[in-house]
């Protein structure tokens, strides 16, 4: 069977890593909440996990572009993503679901998805076309007119999600993106995560190991704003095998890898 190419695959490339950071320091409020980070992501899915407090949602907002790091380097798609003139052409090919995001309640799922398409500059044309197919991908064609006030936490969480990847983003930035979605919804993102991590850079910031088991080639872990770990899911349901407080594999190495961070630092 051919297999079909897509166009981000035949686009050339002049970086190696879609995320690369060294020493990278973020601040949230007054706190240094990402703290000397050097990080290397390639295309694919990559699990960002961590203890609450950890610097996770800092880190997404810093490489969602939204929040400005206080040092080191950020490169983002090749791009050096403290430097403002790269800012708008870089925003363009990035897809953010925020923690916590804001929406007017009477837009429907697909005015608000559009309103988002449009403000990342997509071509007018194509912005209809775009709407139908993210917001099919997340499952919510039937709710595609209804109003956001109208719908649940778990549809609303899908509608953010549709935003994120409404215009095929090169990199992804996904935060608690799993976060009240029923357990058939979950398995159904796992598979979409998996779709879209396969010509892009998706990061997902959970607290769920057995999501990143399930969905990511690369598990990111993270703690006081540091890199404790980063290796392969399969490496990380090894180290659980060994020990470590947890109801599975992948949840004991986990915390395996957290004490053992922690007891060195
Ligand atoms: N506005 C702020 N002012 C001061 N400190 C802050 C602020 N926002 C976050 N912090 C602190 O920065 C650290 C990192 O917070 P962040 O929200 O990035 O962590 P997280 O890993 O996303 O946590 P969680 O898993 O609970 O969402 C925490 O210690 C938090 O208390």
């Amino acid at each position: 069977m051919v297999r079909m190419v897509s166009a981000t695959e035949l686009k050339p490339t002049t970086y190696a890593w879609p995320v690369e950071t060294a020493g990278l320091r973020v601040k949230a409020g007054r706190h240094l909440a990402v703290n000397d980070l050097d990080l290397r992501l390639g295309n694919g899915v990559h699990g960002l996990l961590g203890p609450n407090g950890a610097g996770k949602t800092t880190l997404m907002r810093a490489l969602s572009t939204v929040h400005r790091p206080s040092g080191g380097q950020l490169r983002l798609l090749g791009e050096e993503a403290t430097n403002g003139r790269v800012l708008r052409p870089l925003r363009r090919r990035l897809g953010y679901l925020p923690q916590h995001f804001g929406f007017y309640p009477r837009f429907t799922v697909r005015e608000y998805v559009e309103y988002m398409a449009w403000l990342r500059e997509m071509p007018k044309t194509a912005i209809p076309g775009a709407v139908q197919r993210a917001v099919e991908r997340v499952g919510l064609t039937s709710r595609a007119d209804s109003r956001l006030k109208t719908l649940s936490g778990g549809m609303l969480r899908r509608v953010g999600i549709a935003q994120a990847i409404v215009n095929d983003p090169d990199l992804l930035l996904l935060d608690e993106p799993t976060v009240g979605l029923d357990p058939e919804q979950r398995v159904e993102f796992r598979t979409l995560l998996r779709e879209l991590g396969a010509d892009s850079c998706v990061v997902v910031s959970t607290h769920l190991v057995e999501d990143v088991v399930a969905a990511c080639s690369n598990v990111v872990l993270v703690n006081e704003g540091r890199l404790v770990w980063q290796g392969l899911p399969a490496e990380l349901i090894e180290r659980g095998e060994h020990g470590g407080a947890g109801d599975s594999p992948a949840e004991r190495g986990y915390t395996s890898f957290l004490t053992s961070h922690r007891s060195a630092s």
